[in-house]
């Protein structure tokens, strides 16, 4: 099995960039339209029932330890079942029809809810009917184990993957920050009204807790006859379904595992997302020592708990419009380690508003994480181990939430605090703070191992990559360093001397019996002869726009680098080319005017960062350039024939370039006579080609390579003319 390698990492919906357009668009989607509007009911039908069951079980019983013992009992059963049943419950998603598993899952979950207020109706004891409560409980827990991996798992064959994103952001907005309120705001207006209505004196069928339960109940029912008949593209019939059903499960379930801890991709998402919530359980076992230790009492650990929402639901709402087209595999990782050093700023919290700005950051990379976590999951798992994989990652978020809030509270709990004064700040230096600190520490390491195991772009800088992908120009990961041959280009302007010196060059280095490659742009291959003619002849009516003119530059280049030079340079060729990405700076960039980082960010992409080793400058006045190209021929192409202003600007911008890297450029002057040029160019060339491990081949830029201005006023020129 591998990931389902259809489709690169593309960020969601990188063609729709508007937030609120990419959501629209997924709600489009009826067979998605329809499950999340059932899921969103049901989603609060549970939130209800989660609130309705614990608060229904208290009212079961007297006296405050015994509710106390109700409530947190029927709580903390909602998360035994993982326990048994983890482990089988992917291999069924992965098993049966998702349609049908979801179908049964709902109406087995729709009897049990009913079953709690029907039992509570035939008089029995309140022990017994919290008793029924928490085994109907347990149950329902048991089959949404079956129901999340199979509905996760099918989620992502009923939108286009581009959508995938826009889609979790929705589902997972409505799951845990709209309808929670929903259902907090919802049973506390029905306990109101069912008040108001009777007076006080609430019938036992009409408590606001029974109700919530029926709905709850009816929500799951709802679900199912929506899914059974309403959304029929559930159901899998996709590669090898027939085949897993004859497996068996100790078979399917070691496969899972096998695939989860084979896959690197798959690997890092699973430790990155327990990661993610090991840091966030060690923020909730210890906020409220954690607050105590601000000096602040109750109320500061439910802003902080609230923070963390808050923070949530802007990392889910607001960061893919923030990050934009980064890589999804880069932003889980780099989203982690946000979440860690979070937490990690969260030690040194000495305020409460610093802590609040902490908890808020935690919860909005902690959000973000979570999103690129599930979407990639969605996206990248093959769909036959989906099930199971999803399966892993529920089951083991919720134990390590578990242990992480139970570990830390216990090791807050015993450990003390001792009061620093440093300046006239008293800084209480508590075990909460100590495993805060190391909670972001381990969490770093955890985002980083993540980060190495997925990046998708190995080579380029996280942070350029990150400033490029919120500016809208993700940097592009490089393509194969060349460490071979040796490239060398002639630069220039019109009638500088380039072909000449060039030609002198070749031959040079063919007596030494050197490979030599001798190539142009534009025109170099047959596509690039056309691209030349569309370019250059002035035959055709239509001269093409500044910026078609610089992608068909762009075009002959990127071919010609892929077919041509590259080639050359990996079988260890001198690559002499006449013009290359300097000459699109130049005269798209100076001579046209426009912007050059664009121009040089467009030549970037289409050389895949390829830089020549040496650059001839071969400089000279344009007037005389021009003259010596009308000498040579009566007939002059589109750009020969721009005015002397042109070709000025195109000058000093080859000028500019070579100051700013005077390196990898040798300057010359090309007033000077043809031998004499030829033996600097050869010396310079030898001094390379004698000590070839002296050759330094350029790394690959990350960003736009630029230096040169793009327009310079009449007043400058006329400075510059003097100048020379
Ligand atoms: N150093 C020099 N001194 C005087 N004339 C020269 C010199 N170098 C080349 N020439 C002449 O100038 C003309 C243009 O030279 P060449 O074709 O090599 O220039 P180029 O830079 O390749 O031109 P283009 O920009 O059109 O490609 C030719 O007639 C050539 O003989
Ligand atoms: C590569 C490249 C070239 N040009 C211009 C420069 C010249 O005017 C012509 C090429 O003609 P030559 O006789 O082969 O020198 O094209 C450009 O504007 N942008 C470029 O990227």
């Amino acid at each position: 099995m591998s990931p389902s390698t259809s489709q690169p990492d593309a960020p969601a919906a990188a063609a729709d960039r508007s937030g609120a357009a990419a959501i629209r668009s997924v709600l489009r989607i009826r067979p998605f339209r329809r499950l999340w509007l059932v899921l969103g009911a049901a989603s609060f039908g549970d939130w209800l029932g989660l609130l309705a069951t614990s608060v229904f079980a208290a009212s079961q019983v007297q006296g405050s330890t015994a509710k106390g013992a109700a409530f947190g009992t029927l709580i903390a059963i909602r998360l035994l079942p993982a326990l048994l049943l983890g482990p089988v419950a992917g291999v069924l998603a992965d098993r049966f029809d998702r349609r049908w598993t979801m179908v049964i899952c709902d109406v087995a979950r729709f009897l049990l809810f009913a079953s709690i207020p029907l039992f509570a109706l035939t008089g029995a004891g309140g022990g017994l009917v919290v008793g029924w409560a928490a085994i109907a409980t347990f149950l329902i827990e048991t089959i949404t184990l079956l129901w999340i991996p199979a509905k996760e798992a099918a989620v992502p064959n009923l939108i286009p993957r581009a959508r995938l994103e826009a889609a979790n952001q929705l589902t997972l907005i409505t799951t845990y920050g709209l309808t929670p309120i929903a259902a907090a705001i919802g049973l506390s207006a029905l306990d109101g009204s069912v008040r108001a209505v009777t007076g006080g004196n609430v019938p036992v069928w009409a408590e606001p807790a029974q109700l919530a339960l029926w709905f709850n109940a009816f929500s799951r029912l709802a679900t199912a006859l929506v899914v059974a008949f309403g959304i029929k593209e559930i159901s899998r019939t996709g590669r090898g379904a027939g085949e897993r059903a004859e497996q068996g499960v100790t078979r399917q379930f070691t496969e899972g595992w096998r695939y989860i801890s084979h896959t690197p991709l798959v690997r890092g998402l699973v430790l990155g997302i327990f990661g993610a919530f090991a840091g966030g359980g060690i923020v909730i076992g210890t906020a409220r020592f954690f607050a105590a230790s601000l000096g602040a009492g109750d109320a500061a650990f439910y802003l902080l708990f609230g923070a963390i929402f808050v923070g949530l639901a802007l990392g889910i709402g607001l960061g893919p419009m923030i990050v934009r087209d980064m890589s999804r595999r880069r932003w889980f990782g780099a989203s982690i380690v946000l979440a860690s050093a979070s937490v990690l700023a969260l030690a040194f919290a000495i305020h409460l508003s610093m802590a609040m700005l902490g908890a808020v950051l935690v919860g909005a990379a902690a959000g973000m994480a979570f999103l690129a976590g599930t979407t990639l999951l969605g996206g990248e798992v093959a769909d036959e181990v989906r099930g199971r994989v999803f399966a892993v990652v529920q089951i083991g978020t919720r134990l390590v939430l578990i242990l992480a809030i139970a570990l830390s509270s216990l090791l807050v709990g015993a450990g003390g605090s001792r009061r620093l004064t440093v300046a006239d700040l008293g800084i209480s230096v508590s075990s909460t703070r100590l495993l805060l600190l190391a909670a972001g520490v381990a969490g770093i390491f955890a985002g980083i191992s993540a980060f190495g195991q997925m990046d998708d772009k190995k080579g380029v800088p996280v942070l350029a990559d990150l400033w490029g992908s919120i500016r809208g120009r993700p940097l592009m990961p490089a393509e194969q360093f060349v460490p071979n041959g040796l490239f060398v280009v002639f630069e220039g302007g019109e009638g500088a001397g380039k072909s000449t010196q060039l030609a002198l060059l070749a031959e040079r280095l063919r007596e030494q019996g050197r490979e030599v490659v001798v190539t142009r742009e534009p025109g170099a291959t047959p596509i690039g002869e056309r691209i030349r003619s569309l370019l250059l002849d002035r035959s055709g009516a239509e001269a093409p726009s500044p910026r078609a003119e610089a992608l068909l530059y762009a075009a002959d280049r990127a071919h010609h680098v892929a077919t041509v030079v590259r080639p050359a340079l990996v079988r260890g060729a001198v690559v002499i080319s006449d013009r290359y990405v300097d000459s699109s700076l130049a005269y798209q960039g100076a001579g046209r005017t426009l912007p050059v980082d664009e121009v040089s960010w467009l030549s970037s992409w289409a050389t895949g960062g390829l830089k020549p080793d040496l650059v001839v400058l071969l400089d000279v006045d344009s007037r005389t350039g021009l003259s010596r190209v009308a000498a040579r021929s009566a007939d002059v192409d589109r750009l020969e024939a721009e005015s002397v202003a042109f070709h000025e600007r195109v000058r000093y911008a080859f000028l500019d370039l070579a100051a700013n890297d005077p390196k990898r450029y040798l300057v010359l002057d090309a007033a000077k006579p043809v031998d004499e040029i030829a033996g600097l160019v050869a010396g310079r060339v030898e001094a390379f080609l004698t000590d070839p491990a002296g050759i330094v081949h350029p790394r690959p830029a990350q960003g736009p390579d630029t230096s040169v201005q793009p327009e310079l006023s009449d007043a400058e020129l006329v400075t510059m003319e003097r100048r020379t």
